[in-house]
């Protein structure tokens, strides 16, 4: 990795609530992704793999350590990292254009500029011809479609994505895999990307990191060095199996080599 991480977290902590009733969800967390890398964090319910991207996020403070994007300390939200969570949190009273154009005027875009943005991003999510559905009227997946583009466009150099495609039915979430790693592919972004899916982590990611708890700390971490353009077709190849096999086990604890 040369110059200046994107991400770089060193010697993180995080402990919620006080006294008695403490949790330490997170110590000495140290995770860096080179520009472009597309990490998965994965491990069991509740060792704090939301709490870091929410960290990274700027949604949520942190008591030790440094969390460094581009270098700078992340102090709040901004538009240089994307979101997108397991619900859609599109605005029920809005179109899917206007979802993503309100964002964007949020963000302090031109009103004209809004539209073209949003027309842009929801044709590289192929959702033109809904642009002007309401949420109500899109299935989940096109849902997150939405919350895909709007996340995607301001712009950000970073997407941080928690468990985005965990209420979908399975033939969805392979086709939202599929779109997701073309977006990352064309448009080069550096992704941190939550899951219980091993299967899912191996299939999108170049890394996986194994997380365990009480509190929340990493275990191990597996390159994956499958080929890309990546396949539906390479799940269950002995390759696949291999990683996907290292990383449930380091899940479970047990010591099997990746
Ligand atoms: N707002 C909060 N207040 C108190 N404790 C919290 C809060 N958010 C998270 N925690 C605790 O911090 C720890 C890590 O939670 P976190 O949600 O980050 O885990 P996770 O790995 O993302 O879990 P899951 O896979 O179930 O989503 C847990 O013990 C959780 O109970």
């Amino acid at each position: 990795m040369s110059g200046v991480p994107k991400l770089e977290i060193t010697g993180l902590g995080k402990t919620f609530g006080s006294g008695r009733s403490a949790t330490v969800a997170l110590r000495d967390i140290n995770l860096t992704l080179g520009d472009n890398e597309f990490v998965s964090l994965v491990g069991t319910s509740g060792c704090g793999k939301s709490t870091i991207l929410s960290i990274v996020a700027g949604l949520q403070d942190y008591d030790d350590g440094k969390v460094l994007v581009d270098g700078m300390p992340v102090e709040g939200p901004g538009l240089d990292r994307g979101v997108v969570f397991q619900s859609y949190t599109l605005l029920p009273w809005l179109t899917a254009r206007q979802n993503v154009e309100f964002a964007l005027k949020a963000a302090g875009h031109k009103k004209r500029d809004c539209r073209d943005l949003a027309d842009e991003h929801l044709k590289l999510v192929n959702l033109t011809s809904f642009a002007d559905s309401y949420p109500s009227q899109l299935s989940g997946g096109m849902k997150q479609r939405v919350a895909i583009a709007r996340a995607l466009s301001y712009r950000p150099k970073m997407l941080l994505m928690d468990e985005p495609f965990g209420a979908l039915d399975a033939l969805t979430r392979h086709q939202m895999q599929e779109l997701l790693t073309r977006i990352w592919e064309e448009h080069r972004l550096t992704v941190l990307f939550v899951t219980h899916d091993v299967e899912e982590a191996v299939y999108i990611s170049d890394r996986i990191v194994v997380m365990g708890m009480s509190p929340g700390y990493i275990k191990q971490s597996f390159d994956v060095d499958l080929p890309r353009p990546r396949h539906q077709r390479m799940i269950g190849s002995d390759e696949f199996v291999a990683v996907q096999r290292g990383v449930m086990a380091a899940i479970r604890g047990e010591s099997e080599p990746a």
